[in-house]
């Protein structure tokens, strides 16, 4: 790796069993470090653009034979084929996030995970774990996107990743995500340690425009 690519931030990998709360602390990161100080890669795929799609936006449309031969070449850090079609990660659209000085973040499971570790890349590697599996499950019902066909597959599989998430030396740091809003500030800090450059909004402007409103000063100016 040359100096300059070293100095760029390092791209996050966040790994861990369906609806254990990744999407959501994701979702956390960047409200607390705005300004897109993260960034998601576009991915590949060969699935056929669905209206509105702009290629290189949304997706960067392919061929299965072009697609196949850039994995031979080496040239994606993760992909996967569901129900045909390829989808997946390159190394160009990480490094073309972290150009821009930006964390790239990676949501992808185990199996992404071990295709990462064989590539070029150096990220963060993140597992978030579940507190229990019946946790899991209330969690993937509250949700309300799944039926329960995939609710059931889902959980299957969750046992395995919860397995090799604990793993020894397989993920740099585990959250286990319990209580939200102590896990999220428990990443936050971690977040801070690892990227010094991170800029911060302050932890509780709402909080405190809730408090200067329902200050009884505050109260009696605004009547
Ligand atoms: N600590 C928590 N306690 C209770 N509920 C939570 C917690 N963290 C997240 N949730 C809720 O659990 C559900 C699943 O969260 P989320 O969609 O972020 O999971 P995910 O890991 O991104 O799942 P997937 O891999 O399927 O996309 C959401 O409804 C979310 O609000």
């Amino acid at each position: 790796m040359s100096t300059a690519a070293a100095m760029l931030p390092k791209p996050v990998v966040f790994c861990g069993p369906s609806g254990v709360g990744k999407g959501t602390l994701i979702e956390m990161l960047m409200k607390r470090f705005p300004n897109n100080q993260f960034g998601f890669s576009v991915s590949h795929t060969t699935r056929k653009p669905r209206d509105g799609e702009i290629d290189g936006q949304h997706y960067n449309f392919t061929t299965v034979d072009g697609i196949k031969k850039e994995i031979d070449d080496g040239k994606f850090v993760e992909y996967a084929e569901v129900h045909g079609n390829y989808y997946g990660t390159s190394v160009a659209a990480v490094e073309a996030v972290q150009n821009e000085k930006r964390i790239c973040v990676l949501d992808i499971d185990i199996q992404g995970v071990m295709k990462v570790k064989q590539s070029s890349l150096k990220p963060i590697y993140l597992f978030i774990s579940a507190p229990s599996l019946d946790e899991l499950e209330k969690r993937l019902r509250g949700r309300g996107t799944e039926s329960e066909e995939s609710i059931k597959k889902r959980l299957a599989n969750s046992k395995k990743e919860m397995d090799y998430g604990h793993g020894a030396g397989n993920f740099d740091k585990i959250f286990v995500n319990a209580d939200l809003k102590a896990t999220f500030e428990d990443m936050a800090l971690s977040f801070k340690e690892w990227y010094p450059e991170l800029d911060e909004v302050a932890e509780d402007d709402e909080q405190k425009n809730y408090m200067y409103f329902s200050s009884p000063m505050n109260a009696q100016c605004s009547m």
